[in-house]
């Protein structure tokens, strides 16, 4: 029988009878603000910031929310199993965590303590190419785990080639390949406290441990850390890349690559035509293009475009299990999650990170359950409406 993420709910009930209480709480939505009054304006405000006004990130929110669930009854589901096939693996859940750079700003473990959690938990972590830990150093904390590598397309051909070579050899299976930011967004959270992440351990940062990275620095990074921070910033992405550059990754890297920041679905017959796996539909968790379209909109259309001629993943705003559920019904085959378990670890560590993974489970499995279906495959349109307000 396939585990079931929901008896997490007894297990805390459990552990009342003992006096204790989780550390953290068990909506989601309220880690944030914790995180904040522990960790302060600089580190959360980039977290939790978007671009612009914030209207795209609002509305990846609206978007979820106004879809409902149209539950149904009498329909036997006392035994249920989340697992799905995602690029040709078995997954425990139709989760994943999504790449998120620079951890150390939440908690010095950083990507350690996050693949950690991920890897104790069976779900997938997407390692970002601006970790804040070497890859090789993250993958060893994973054993054979499953583990994904999220690739900033640089503008210097062999730091991009190095870090395909470091990637296939740490034992990162797919490649997930992030198309919305060839250039940093207008982030005014960020830029009205002048807070830049990348200077922090910069030194042990993942571009600064590459050796063809380093090869374009003037000085050595602990001679001028500043200057090494600007150089990453001019070349970790490339705005003139165009969909025939596609080719160069294609022949570097022999495993599945999803293309990340989809969000038309010309861009998906775009995708199936230059041979890629996957695509997320995401707008990068609205910090990317201030006034996008909202992630879950944008949703249906590309999993119309894409048919089965792709793994359509989904992130942008996911909180909790019924949104996870509502993006399932909309056509994803799995979804990622950002900024919840970063905060997770600001404020607790791999234990944080679990408790963010095993809520959001918990919660889809009850919200499978108390709707009808033993599995998110049985999932479709026709289990949500929507509300016209
Ligand atoms: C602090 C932070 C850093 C991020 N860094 C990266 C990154 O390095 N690479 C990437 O592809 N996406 C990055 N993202 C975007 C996430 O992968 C994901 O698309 C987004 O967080 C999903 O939205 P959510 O935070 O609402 O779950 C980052 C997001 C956040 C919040
Ligand atoms: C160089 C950008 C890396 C982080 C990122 O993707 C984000 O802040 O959203």
């Amino acid at each position: 029988m396939a585990k079931h993420w929901a008896d997490f709910q007894y297990e805390i009930y459990l552990n009342g009878m003992t006096g204790a209480v989780p550390r953290l709480p068990t909506d989601l939505t309220r880690l944030e603000e914790m995180a904040e009054q522990r960790l302060g304006p600089g580190p959360v405000g980039y977290v939790a910031g978007s671009a612009g006004n914030g209207s795209t990130a609002r509305a990846n929110r609206a978007a979820l929310d106004r879809r409902r669930i149209v539950p149904r009854m009498l329909r036997d589901v006392h035994e249920r199993d989340l697992s799905v096939e995602v690029l040709g693996r078995p997954l425990p859940a139709p989760l994943a965590l999504a790449p998120v750079g620079v951890l150390s700003i939440m908690h010095p473990e950083a990507e350690t303590a996050a693949a950690r959690a991920a890897a104790a938990q069976g779900v997938p972590f997407i390692l970002s190419s601006a970790s804040s830990t070497p890859m090789e150093q993250v993958a060893e904390a994973m054993g054979d785990a499953e583990r994904w590598f999220q690739l900033y397309w640089a503008k210097d051909r062999e730091v991009t080639r190095s870090f395909l070579d470091r990637a296939k050899a740490a034992g990162f299976s797919a490649l997930f390949v992030t198309l919305d930011t060839p250039l940093l967004a207008w982030r005014p959270r960020d830029l009205d406290q002048a807070y830049l992440p990348f200077l922090h351990g910069v030194g042990t940062a993942n571009y600064f441990s590459d050796p063809a990275f380093r090869a374009g620095l003037a000085k050595p990074v602990h001679e001028d850390p500043n200057a090494a921070v600007m150089h990453f910033v001019g070349m970790f992405a490339d705005p003139a890349k165009t969909w025939p550059d596609l080719e160069f990754l294609r022949e570097n890297w022999d495993g599945p690559i999803v293309l990340k920041g989809v969000l038309h679905p010309d861009d998906a017959r775009r995708a199936v035509n230059a041979g890629m796996d996957g695509v997320v539909v995401s707008n990068h968790g609205g910090r990317q293009v201030a006034g996008s379209v909202a992630a879950a909109d944008a949703l249906p259309r590309v999993v119309e475009a894409a048919g089965d001629r792709l793994t359509v993943l989904f992130d942008s705003g996911v909180r909790s299990g019924d949104d996870i559920y509502k993006a399932l019904a909309l056509g994803a085959r799995a979804v990622l999650v950002g900024r919840p378990y970063a905060y997770g670890l600001g404020l607790d560590g791999q234990a944080g990170v679990e408790h963010v993974i095993r809520c959001l489970l918990a919660e889809l499995d009850l919200t499978l359950a108390l709707s009808g279906h033993s599995g998110p495959t049985t999932l479709g349109p026709d289990d949500l409406a929507e509300e016209t307000v």
